[in-house]
């Protein structure tokens, strides 16, 4: 790891970016937009993503990277490339002994760790040290895995959350469940869709999330909202109940909780009783999601810390390794 020069996070909604010596340099969203007719590449990262949704026929808006797994090699290529070559310049891309750490969501199919080890072969690394993401992002909150004390870590991304218990700087006991915060946010539309006949554009889901972290007994709050008439296509008005959103932004948060409880079930004894006191530290850009930790925390009955900037701790993790300030654990054979 300390050979490596660059640490990559590739996330279905942002790829994340650390050099060594320079730190994070580069948090773009994992979208490309390209022109049909020629295969040229037109955008990346922010603007890429602006365009989604408004695009004319010749223009297509690409996600190379799904639930934390690059789906599209040669366009994850092209998208990174673009993204480092404005942070590296085009000399520094081209040394051949570049060597990449880059983190993989937790139990994934070799075929996909092939492909994220494809994908930085293609910008010229020769070596490519793939980490588990949970470890990473447990480092990079600063807990301390390598001790012989559970620690356990909710990482809540885009389209998958990855729950572990660490001890001794090893996973004690894992579960991945297909839910993030796309999840939520699709649970959200279709509720307004079903109760109200209403189409809501993507940035008005956000300002919703508020509802999640609002008290059961604030049954009777509604606010406003703008939408599309299902029917008939006009723009509409509706009002709607806080409680109704609350639920939808719940029902996929049950297979969260299911994971959590899952993997307490699968630990010893000894390590879910630390627990007890040190809680569980919640990660990933959903955490941001107001409401979320309180939600865990009543769901749980656990203490549930909110990592400081979660959403970029397994990057910041990959980056600790490389830069050698976290150094794994050996467990020698004693000698006597
Ligand atoms: N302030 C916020 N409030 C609510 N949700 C947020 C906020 N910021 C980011 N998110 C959500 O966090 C998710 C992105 O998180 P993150 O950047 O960790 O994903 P990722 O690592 O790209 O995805 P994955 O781990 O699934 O591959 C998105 O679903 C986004 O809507």
């Amino acid at each position: 790891m300390r050979r490596c020069t660059v640490a990559v996070d590739l996330g279905a909604a942002r790829t994340r970016v650390y050099l060594r010596g320079s730190g994070l340099v580069a948090d773009e969203p994992s979208v490309a937009a390209v022109d049909v007719r020629t295969g040229a590449l037109i955008a990346v990262g922010v603007h890429a993503e602006q365009m989604a949704g408004r695009t004319p026929d010749h223009i297509r808006v690409a996600r190379p990277v799904q639930n934390g797994t690059v789906v599209d090699i040669a366009m994850a290529h092209r998208m990174l490339r673009h993204i480092l070559g404005g942070k590296l310049g085009r000399r520094r891309l081209r040394v051949p002994m570049m060597r990449a750490a880059v983190c993989t969501p937790h139990g994934s199919e070799p075929i996909a760790r092939r492909a994220a080890v494809e994908t930085m072969y293609g910008l010229g690394a020769k070596r490519v040290e793939l980490v588990d993401t949970l470890i990473a992002a447990a480092v990079g909150c600063g807990l301390p895995v390598e001790h012989p004390e559970a620690t356990m870590i909710v990482v809540c991304g885009a389209g998958t959350t990855q729950v572990a218990v660490l001890s001794l700087g090893s996973i004690v006991a894992a579960e991945t469940v297909p839910v993030g915060g796309d999840a939520i946010d699709r649970a959200v539309v279709q509720h307004l869709r079903n109760a109200h006949e209403l189409m809501l554009p993507s940035q008005a889901v956000r300002p919703l999330h508020q509802m999640l972290g609002s008290p059961a007994t604030a049954g009777a709050l509604t606010t406003e909202v703008h939408g599309r008439d299902v029917a008939s296509g006009m723009v509409r008005t509706v009002t709607i109940e806080t409680e109704g959103v609350r639920h939808a932004m719940r029902t996929p948060l049950t297979a969260v909780v299911d994971a959590i409880t899952g993997v307490l079930r699968h630990c010893p004894p000894d390590l879910v009783a630390d627990l007890g006191d040190r809680g569980i530290m919640l990660a990933g850009g959903s955490a941001l999601m107001p409401g979320l930790d309180t939600m865990l925390r009543q769901a749980t009955d656990m203490p549930v810390l909110v990592a400081e900037n979660p959403a970029t701790v397994a990057v910041q993790g990959l980056g600790a390794m490389i830069e050698g300030r976290v150094r794994p654990l050996l467990l020698d054979p004693l000698t006597v």
